[in-house]
């Protein structure tokens, strides 16, 4: 069995250094990971890895712009157009790995998750393949320093999930920049970050959203939007409602600077992917020392 992960999120949510930090964990486990690069326009020295198949072997937005005269958001449409047409290409590249984990790296425009059909046909074609996919959605977490800006982060996970349709996992990036401890300089959660970093105890709201945060909109910001804008508000209240009736969405927090933190993210991975299930037991002439070594 052959696995996929998709790593996808909006532009500087952390994916390309979650991917690095998933292949060298899934790597230290003597598990077989590669990294995938589907990003067409990523510059060669935005990787702290080697991609092991790279659509800029195939397609890169450069040259789409340069030889069709588009634009950077026409040119890549184009170059996911083109990676549809030529799905025998992607098909060898992947003939190589056999019982694999590849970590799908993906670009950072949204657009590409919450309607272009792209990723749903990509998703498809691997699948034919006997590749057994998942997705997760990262949004950083300076998202929660503004509650419309969480919000509109909360529904274009949900919305990327609807047109996915694969098993899906959303993570709270860049846990790292939340503070630890609380501060004293305000009792009320629900405003805006203090001294710059949101306290942890606060940020349980955040991982499983609490649309009561955007219900309970408090601050001078918000008092101004409410007089000058009834129906922004009645939106609000439809949005709060929405996201009650349909509690889809909850987010898992990822601190890279913890083992433990990225081990329950990867073992959420394994779980979705039911990694390892169909494994056939191996008879004891089939082991060698290596599976052993982490018995000593
Ligand atoms: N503090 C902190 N910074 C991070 C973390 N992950 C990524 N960054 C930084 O955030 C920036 C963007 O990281 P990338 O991994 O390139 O993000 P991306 O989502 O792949 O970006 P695009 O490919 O442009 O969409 C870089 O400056 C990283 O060093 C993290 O866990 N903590």
């Amino acid at each position: 069995m052959r696995y996929a992960v998709f790593v996808t999120g909006p532009a500087g949510a952390g994916k390309s250094t979650f991917c690095t930090s998933f292949a060298t964990h899934l790597q230290t486990s003597r598990r077989a990971a590669h990294i995938v690069n589907l990003d067409p326009a990523a510059t060669g020295d935005a990787f702290e890895y080697e991609p092991a198949i790279d659509i800029r072997e195939l397609v890169t937005l450069e040259d789409v712009m340069s030889e069709m005269g588009m634009g950077p958001n026409g040119g890549l449409v184009y170059c996911f157009e083109y990676l549809l047409q030529n799905m025998d290409w992607l098909e060898e590249e992947l003939g190589g790995y056999d019982n694999d984990y590849l970590i799908v790296d993906c670009p950072g425009q949204i657009e590409l998750y919450t309607h272009h059909p792209f990723l749903p046909s990509l998703v498809r074609n691997l699948q034919r393949m006997g590749i057994r996919t998942c997705a997760v959605y990262l949004l950083e977490s300076q998202f929660m320093e503004d509650r419309y800006k969480f919000f509109s982060g909360v529904l274009s996970a949900m919305s990327a999930m609807v047109n996915l349709e694969v098993p899906w996992i959303n993570i709270m990036s860049k846990m790292d920049l939340v503070s630890p401890t609380p501060s004293s300089s305000s009792s009320d959660p629900s405003t805006g970050p203090r001294n710059g970093k949101r306290a942890r105890r606060d940020v349980a709201r955040y991982l499983d959203p609490d649309p009561l945060l955007l219900a309970n909109a408090r601050d001078g910001h918000d008092k101004f939007r409410e007089r000058e804008n009834e129906r922004f508000h009645e939106l609000n209240r439809a949005i709060v409602q929405l996201i009650e009736d349909h509690p889809l969405v909850s987010f898992l927090p990822l601190d890279l600077s913890s083992t433990d933190s990225l081990e329950v993210v990867v073992s959420h991975i394994d779980l979705t992917l039911q990694y390892g299930e169909d494994e056939e037991p191996k008879e004891p002439h089939d082991l060698d020392e290596g599976d052993f070594a982490d018995m000593e």
